[in-house]
């Protein structure tokens, strides 16, 4: 079954110029998508339509296989999860223990299950040190932290990020997407990652490029790097992973390109046992 189904969406703010025109795909459960595309393209309105935030002009969207409608748009939230680029509007809680608390409140988790799970999801975003912190006074990468940690403790079975990770350091973004490939991994939750992060783009196992509201290519990683002179046109770079690759194979070092650094360095620890 599908997670995610879109067929045909059209989407205008003013009701003159479209922001979205006929856009269609879709997602299986279970799968780790990334949508991309430059400033304006269209993603982040997307994202707003799958959670129902607002409704398409033209076109439908089914989550996992019901259709989402005026009377289905509170049923099917239990089953989505959103982390939006900029949090702010979506703290509720006064502290963090007790933003993440109150998730876990509308799903039901019994209260002495809760402070074990608090715990957890702050330790894995890296908060645990913040849980009686005020939301509102974190600095932008700390409240994306919150953020997440709150989608972690739910769990929910379709989880959206939009540009979540856009203002973390680093090494931070770089424990996250751990994160999110654990929930993929290990929870088979379906993924849907709204990025600039080719990094984060090359793990994923399906991705969509849009561009001015369109839908120009989807496939796997390798299939949307090919078109190498595409991206650059829509200002999208490919990994440098995939760059060290090619440069690699012209080299005559390695015979395939791959686009993560995991996979480059296997191929030179294979080559280095061969020596
Ligand atoms: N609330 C709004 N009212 C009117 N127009 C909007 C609104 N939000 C977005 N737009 C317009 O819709 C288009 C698509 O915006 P959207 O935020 O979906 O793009 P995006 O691909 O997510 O961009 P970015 O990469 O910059 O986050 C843009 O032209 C934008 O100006």
């Amino acid at each position: 079954m599908d997670a995610i189904k879109v067929s045909g969406l059209s989407f205008s703010y003013d009701g003159k110029k479209e922001v979205l025109s006929n856009v269609s795909f879709s997602i299986p459960k279970g799968c780790y998508t990334t949508i991309i595309g430059h400033n304006g393209s269209g993603k982040s309105t997307i994202a707003k339509l799958l959670i129902g935030l607002m409704s398409p002009k033209q076109g439908s969207i089914e989550i996992l296989g019901q259709s989402l409608n005026e009377d289905s748009v509170y049923e099917l939230r239990d089953h989505v999860g959103i982390v939006f680029q900029n949090p702010d509007n979506q703290f509720i809680g006064s502290t963090v223990a007790d933003d993440i608390a109150f998730g876990l409140e509308n799903h039901c988790v019994p209260q002495e299950q809760m402070q074990e799970i608090i715990e957890d999801v702050a330790e894995r975003v890296g908060m645990l040190d913040f849980l009686n912190s005020e939301p509102t006074k974190l600095s932008g990468g700390q409240k994306q932290r919150v953020a997440i940690a709150g989608i972690l403790a739910i769990e929910p079975e379709i989880i959206i990020f939009d540009e979540s990770t856009s203002m973390l350091d680093p090494q931070g973004k770089a424990s996250i997407n751990e994160q999110i490939q654990k929930l993929h991994s290990e929870k088979d939750r379906t993924i849907l990652s709204i990025t600039h992060d080719m990094e984060e783009v090359a793990q994923s196992e399906y991705v969509i490029v849009l561009k001015d509201g369109k839908v120009v290519l989807t496939g796997s990683p390798m299939e949307i790097f090919a078109h190498e002179k595409e991206l650059a046109s829509m200002m999208l770079d490919i990994p440098f992973a995939l760059k060290v690759s090619k440069e690699l194979v012209k080299e005559k070092i390695t015979d395939q390109e791959v686009c993560t650094l995991e996979e480059v360095v296997n191929q030179l620890c294979q080559l280095r046992s061969t020596i």
